[in-house]
Parts: structure tokens; C-alpha cells; sequence
């Protein structure tokens, strides 16, 4: 299958600070992908390149084999929707509706109205009068229907209630399933959204620390527990990713797959091997350290 984006050595640098630091990766159609990574870890600026928003200080960008940025066929295939989207000032929900097919060609009206019945969205208030919340489930409204071959999501959750979240969830995943297309979706609502990704891209501090298909998380990270001396010299001379204490008990994030050899050793010395979620991972890589430093 060819790839739908693909991203080689792409560097951002805003003045003297590095955003994105050579960046390659491959993603293929079809799925739905969690961008991951804490505070300032380079995904929205990711985001608007892939979206043709921005332009990279090095490297290049190609969406379908194009670079997006101007090249108009690519963008009417894109679709970003962000947390801070921006409305006319007169504007309530019936205005975005009716001009929203004029700049998203896939546009799907009668799943826009179902949407906006399912988050309670009102309809005659001004967007100006919305709460945190209502405004999260326009920008949302704006993504799923628009059924963007490329649809990317940046953080759509600030303000959501849990049954606007899950509600979210559940349409997402059949509207995907029954219209297939890929999603992009950062987010650090991790727990609660991983069950959706087939695929995760963990970024930290400008680079991709994980680009990996979810059926290959099992592949990448275990996790071990038992009594802190166990767990010390058990994970000696492996690549410990995280190190959590309390006192006389330890957990270990370790790269890598548990071989039978070390589930031997692990239970006979008592410890318990667990395997890791994707939230796991996320908090592992964004704390790394030098295993010295995570032993110490
Ligand atoms: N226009 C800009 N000028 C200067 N620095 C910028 C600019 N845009 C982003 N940055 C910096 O680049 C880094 C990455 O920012 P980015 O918004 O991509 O992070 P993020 O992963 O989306 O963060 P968050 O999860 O907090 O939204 C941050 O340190 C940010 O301060």
C-alpha cells in the first residue's frame, strides 16, 4: 500500500528553539492514529505541517506524494480542526453548518445534524456565548463530518463531559469504519482514547520516540514489579525506560519483549510481569532517562 504521509528528516525551528528535530515517518491510509507526546512536544506543529498550514526549516512533507502546503488538490483532501478554531462573531451553529460544505468537500450534512442532536449542541445560541465544552463539540462536529480523507484533530477534547467523550468515541469509530479514511488525533486524554488507535506516534521534545501499530505494543515494553531489590538486579542489564519506587517495592518499564528466560527468573524471584498500555508508554518514553539515571 502506498503511504499517505510520509515525512523525511523535517526539522521546525521557531527562532532559536528546535520544535521538530528530523523528523522521518511513514503512515499508511486508512487507520486511526493517536499522536501522543506532554506539553510542547512538537504535535500541533506537526499537525499544520501535514496539514500544508506551515512549511518545515528542512526536510520535506508529502501527503498522497505532494507537499500540501498551497498545492489546492491535497488541501480540498485535509481537514484540521484545532482547540482554539475560530468563528465570526455573529456566527451560531445553523452558520457553520451551512457554510462548512464550501470549503470541506466531503462534507456530510445529515451526520452534521445528528452530531449536533448527540452533543446537545445549541442551535440558536451565539458560538461567541458557548462553553469550553460546546465549542470542543463544534470543532468535532467539524471533523467527523467532514469526512476529510485526511482528518486532523488536534486536542478536541478540552472541556468535553465523559458522555461527550465517549459519545465521540462511538461515532468516530463507525462513521471510520463505514467511511474509511485516516485520522490523526492528538491528545492527552491517552487512557481513554487508546482503545480507538490502531496506530501511535509518540513525540518528545521535536522527535518520534514511538511510530508503531498497536497489534506491536506487546513487541516494544513490558512491565515488571515486585520487591525494589528484585526488580534492580532483574532489569540489571536491561533498557529500563521507567523506574517507579515505593519504599521496598519497585515497577520497571523495560524495552523489548520478555524472553522465557527472564519470565523464569522474574517468577521464581517473585516479581510479576505486566504487560504495558499505550498510556504507559507514552508517560515511560516521556520520562526517559539513562537507565543509570532511571536506577538511581
Ligand atoms: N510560533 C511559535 N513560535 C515560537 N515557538 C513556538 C511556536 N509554535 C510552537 N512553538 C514551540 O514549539 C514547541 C512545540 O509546540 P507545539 O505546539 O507543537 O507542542 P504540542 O506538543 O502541541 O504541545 P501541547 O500538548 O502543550 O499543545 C513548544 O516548545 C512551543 O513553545
Amino acid at each position: 500500500m502506498t503511504d499517505h504521509i510520509v515525512l523525511e528528516g523535517v526539522t521546525r525551528r521557531f527562532g532559536a528553539h528546535t520544535a521538530l528535530d528530523s523528523v522521518s515517518l511513514r503512515l499508511p491510509a486508512g487507520s486511526i492514529c493517536g499522536l501522543l507526546g506532554r506539553n510542547g512536544a512538537g504535535k500541533t506543529t506537526l499537525l499544520s505541517l501535514i496539514a500544508g498550514q506551515d512549511l518545515p526549516s528542512e526536510g520535506t512533507v508529502r501527503v498522497n506524494g505532494h507537499s500540501p502546503f498551497e498545492h489546492a488538490a491535497t488541501l480540498a483532501g485535509i481537514n484540521l480542526v484545532r482547540d482554539n478554531q475560530r468563528y465570526p462573531d455573529d456566527f451560531d451553529v445553523r452558520n457553520v453548518l451551512s457554510i462548512a460544505p464550501s470549503f470541506l468537500p466531503h462534507w456530510d450534512a445529515e451526520l452534521a445534524e445528528q452530531l449536533v442532536a448527540g452533543f446537545r449542541v445549541p442551535r440558536g445560541r451565539s458560538i461567541k456565548k458557548f462553553s469550553r465544552g460546546q465549542l470542543s463539540a463544534v470543532a468535532i462536529i467539524l471533523g467527523v463530518a467532514s469526512r476529510a480523507p485526511l482528518t486532523l484533530m488536534d486536542e478536541p477534547y478540552l472541556g468535553l463531559d465523559v458522555n461527550a467523550r465517549r459519545y465521540f468515541h462511538e461515532v468516530l469509530v463507525r462513521d471510520v469504519a463505514e467511511h474509511p479514511r485516516t485520522v490523526i488525533l492528538s491528545t492527552h486524554h491517552v487512557e481513554e482514547s487508546e482503545s480507538l488507535f490502531d496506530r501511535v506516534l509518540i513525540v518528545d521534545e521535536g522527535r518520534v520516540l514511538l511510530d508503531a501499530g498497536i497489534e506491536d505494543i506487546p513487541d516494544l515494553a513490558f512491565a515488571v514489579s515486585g520487591r525494589d531489590d528484585v526488580i534492580r538486579d532483574l532489569t540489571a542489564d536491561l533498557d529500563v525506560l521507567r523506574l517507579q519506587t515505593v519504599p521496598g517495592l519497585a515497577s520497571a518499564t523495560v524495552r523489548g519483549r520478555a524472553d522465557t528466560e527472564f519470565i523464569a527468573r522474574a517468577e521464581a524471584a517473585g516479581a510479576r510481569i505486566l504487560p504495558v498500555s499505550v498510556a504507559d508508554l507514552v508517560t515511560a518514553y516521556g520520562t526517559e532517562r539513562t537507565p543509570e539515571e532511571a536506577r538511581a
